[in-house]
């Protein structure tokens, strides 16, 4: 079953054609790791699917709701579809467990017992339950991206869309956080949408690598296909070469 399907979509800032003819499906359960230059439209593609950003033409169809549907209830898109920042977004005045219990509570009505018992597990999954009563400011920029994880994860949602959520981090941090990720790629049903360089990600868990440039989606291969057969355009060749060598 797909999660998400964008066909012949189309999007522009003002006058700026950002996304062109952009048609891609994710199956629920799937990783998909999008990768491409800076300014390809990567940001652009991955909030659109939660409606952080609007597209103007084609068919964006998410856990089986067509987004330009009026009638479609975005907060329902959004329990289903979590979102993971390069900038983390913790709430800055609240403490770790109650950054992960606020958007159940308010937004589920989880009960407050229940809501705990999550957000310690969590907390625990990302090997941070000690770290609870503390405020974000008080963690590494690892740490907190890691809680930014669990925030999402005890949303129970069905996807999650990470817009490169280890750029932002000293190199030192980034296998902690990328651990939390591929463990969740492994060991969960969740449907995952990546951009990141981080190719030792891709080719540990992704299903399917998909490589944009100006706005345009140029290759779609699966892992052993981009990896070991070389991806098929040019510009996708190029870029790999480079942030390999790099
Ligand atoms: N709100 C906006 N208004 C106008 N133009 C925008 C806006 N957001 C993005 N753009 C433009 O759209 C293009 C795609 O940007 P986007 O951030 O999606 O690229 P990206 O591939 O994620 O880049 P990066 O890797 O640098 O984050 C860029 O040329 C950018 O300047």
């Amino acid at each position: 079953m797909s999660m998400i399907e964008f066909h012949d979509v189309e999007k522009y800032y003002g006058d700026f054609h950002a996304l062109h003819d952009i048609n891609l499906t994710i199956d629920s359960g799937e990783t998909v790791v999008l990768i491409g230059p800076s300014g390809s439209g990567k940001s652009t593609l991955i909030r659109t699917i939660n409606g952080l950003e609007t597209i103007q033409q084609g068919q964006l169809i998410v856990n089986g709701q067509d987004l330009a549907n009026k009638k479609t209830d975005m907060n329902r898109i959004r329990k289903n579809v979590g979102m993971v920042f390069q900038h983390f977004n913790l709430y800055a005045n609240k403490s770790i467990l109650e950054n992960i219990m606020l958007a159940p509570r308010l937004v589920l009505h989880r009960p407050e017992d229940e809501n705990k018992k999550i957000a310690m597990d969590l907390l625990d999954q990302v090997g941070l339950a000690d770290q609870a009563p503390k405020l974000p400011e008080q963690l590494s920029g690892g740490q907190q991206q890691r809680i930014a994880i669990a925030r999402s994860l005890a949303m129970r949602p069905k996807a999650l869309l990470f817009d490169e959520p280890t750029s932002a981090l000293d190199p030192e941090m980034i296998d902690d956080v990328l651990n939390v990720m591929k463990d969740i790629a492994r060991d969960s049903d969740m449907t995952m949408l990546v951009v990141t360089h981080e190719m030792g990600f891709a080719r540990e868990v992704a299903n399917r690598v998909v490589f944009m440039a100006d706005g345009q989606i140029l290759e779609d291969d699966s892992k052993e296909k981009f990896f070991d057969g070389q991806p098929s355009n040019e510009r996708a060749r190029q870029f790999l070469s480079k942030i390999i060598t790099h």
